[in-house]
């Protein structure tokens, strides 16, 4: 008999990724927008509310000056381009993915100013703003739609997410709201990360943002299962798959953005840099 095979698609864990990829069938990407993108959770009134602390975390990172490169990679974009706007001035190239064809449509008519996008301007003019280099922001919306020059379908339950697409491995990733948004427990969250940081340079910087203590979230007629991760599950799944955390802040979510959309505890945000091979 052959070695049982250690792939994802087999035993229970394949069960449970398959269960997850069903599910993802139903999303709606304008739903979702709709849930989390719009009033009452983009709310840029204060830097209290999620929104500015996320873009300010993003923002951050990138003034470091120490996140730079040819080509960053965007791990499960879904349907959204806020999470890109502070690294568009520090890549040649950005690489949006997607497992969904919706979404990947989405972006791509973002990209091509399609008129039926989704108006992300508030949150360009809020980077614009906070980043303090006077930049107009339809020059950076501009700039954004010039680099992202690939959308592509990824599944971070292989091992090569990207299958034989990807020429090199990126400088940076960025992934927001997706490895426990896509993970059926800890242990294929835990591959899961392991599985795209083959998409990564050693020595790149991985910025990753996610939910904290999230079981299910809705997003039209879908309603996802979520693995409920804490700070010490998500530092010890980095630690695991080889990386230094630089930087680790966590955002308490307030009683009135608990909207019934989901059943996020908080937001947590690591700037992490994958260990140099010695
Ligand atoms: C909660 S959404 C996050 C979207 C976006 N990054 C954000 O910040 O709002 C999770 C995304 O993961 C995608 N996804 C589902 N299964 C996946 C898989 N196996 N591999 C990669 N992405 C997957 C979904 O299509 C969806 O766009
Ligand atoms: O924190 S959010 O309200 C947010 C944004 C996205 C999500 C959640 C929360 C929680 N459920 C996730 C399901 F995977 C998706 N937020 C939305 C405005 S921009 C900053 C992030």
């Amino acid at each position: 008999r052959p070695a049982p095979s250690r792939s994802p698609s087999s035993g229970a864990a394949g069960a449970g990724i398959a269960a997850v990829g069903e599910s993802y069938q139903k999303f709606n990407p304008r739903a979702y927008l709709q849930n989390n993108y719009m009033p009452p959770r983009a709310d840029f009134s204060s830097e209290d509310c999620v929104v500015p602390w996320k873009l300010r975390c993003l923002a951050d990172a990138f003034a470091t000056g120490d996140i730079y490169g040819r080509t960053l990679i965007d791990v499960g974009s879904g349907p959204t381009i806020y999470q890109l706007l502070s690294a568009c001035d520090h890549f040649e190239e950005i690489i949006a993915t997607d497992y969904l064809e919706v979404n990947r449509e989405v972006l791509r008519r973002w990209v091509q100013d399609e008129p039926d996008s989704f108006d992300w301007s508030p949150y360009i003019k809020y980077v614009c703003r906070i980043e303090g280099k006077g930049e107009q922001w339809k020059e950076k919306e501009q700039k954004l739609r010039g680099k992202l020059r690939q959308i592509l379908p990824i599944d971070v339950h292989q091992p090569e997410p990207l299958g034989s697409q990807l020429c090199q491995p990126a400088d940076a990733l960025v992934s927001t709201f997706c490895l426990e948004a896509v993970s059926p427990d800890r242990p294929s969250f835990e591959r899961a990360l392991h599985n795209v940081t083959t998409l990564l340079q050693p020595g790149g910087h991985f910025l990753l943002i996610g939910a904290l203590q999230e079981t299910f979230y809705l997003a039209g007629e879908a309603k996802l299962s979520v693995v409920p991760v804490s700070e010490a599950d998500v530092r010890e799944a980095l630690s695991k798959s080889g990386y230094h955390i630089h930087d680790f802040r966590t955002y308490l979510m307030p009683p009135s953005l608990k909207i019934g959309v989901d059943d996020v505890s908080g937001v947590f945000f690591v700037h992490a840099q994958k260990k140099a091979v010695v």
